[in-house]
């Protein structure tokens, strides 16, 4: 059981990663592998689909510092409650597309100090599977120019090149935390590649019987 009263089954798998790293393809193409594969697979994102995620989603420029890190911590809170437990308990694999590692990031870059940020998610689920993604900054942000930029935090090869420094940062401290973390740079490394990478270790996952 978590801080925040999460009772044990499925899988719970997260994917955070730097703007054009790859985390909206690779979370759509491993949801579709897995139930390929046979698994019960719910994939959702963060910000969540629901009311204070979307005005998380949509506010970052409304919404900025302290103000943006206390929403989308409300948010996770309130989804980790509403959605994710439900789903785990059901026994399903659950991909959430950014979670807690994407605050340590983004928040800092907005100029929040590591331990408020620290702080606000301390009784948020660990991961069974913390995946970040990771790529050269000068190719991320030319992925993000062709994709077209979703939000002022991808904002070109120099944010990128912060980004990068702040989920090497991110990785240590959240190790520390006991977070099962897995980087994988998807600089050379197409998706497929990382989608066979990822189905396996979560099979391997879901193949454990939960904890006594
Ligand atoms: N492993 C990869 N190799 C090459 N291009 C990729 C890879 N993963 C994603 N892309 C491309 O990079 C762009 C950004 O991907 P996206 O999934 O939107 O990233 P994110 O959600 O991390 O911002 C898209 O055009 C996508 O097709
Ligand atoms: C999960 C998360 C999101 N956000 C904000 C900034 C992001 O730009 C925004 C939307 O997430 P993002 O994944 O960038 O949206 P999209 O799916 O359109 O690419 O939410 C945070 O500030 N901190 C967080 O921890």
């Amino acid at each position: 059981m978590s801080a925040a009263g999460r009772v044990r089954g499925g899988v719970f798998v997260t994917i955070d990663g730097m703007g054009g790293a790859g985390k909206s393809t690779t979370t759509r193409q491993l949801r579709q592998r897995l139930i390929e594969a046979g698994y019960d697979v719910h994939a959702t994102t963060q910000p969540s689909q629901d009311q204070l995620g979307r005005i998380a989603r949509k506010g970052t420029d409304t919404y900025t510092g302290h103000a943006l890190a206390c929403l989308v911590a409300a948010d996770r809170y309130h989804h980790l409650a509403t959605q994710i437990h439900p789903q785990l308990a059901a026994g399903r694999i659950v991909l959430c597309d950014r979670y807690v590692a994407s605050s340590y990031v983004l928040q800092r870059l907005d100029g929040v100090p590591l331990q408020f940020i620290e702080n606000l998610n301390a009784a948020a689920d660990r991961p069974d599977l913390a995946v970040i993604l990771t790529a050269d900054p000068d190719v991320a942000a030319t992925r993000i120019a062709h994709r077209g930029a979703h939000s002022r935090f991808e904002a070109g090869p120099q944010t990128s090149r912060q980004e990068a420094d702040l989920y090497r940062d991110t990785i240590a401290r959240l190790a520390d935390h006991g977070y099962p973390l897995l980087s994988l740079d998807t600089t050379h490394t197409p998706t497929d590649q990382i989608v066979t990478l990822l189905t396996s270790r979560i099979a391997q996952l879901a193949a454990l019987p939960p904890p006594q």
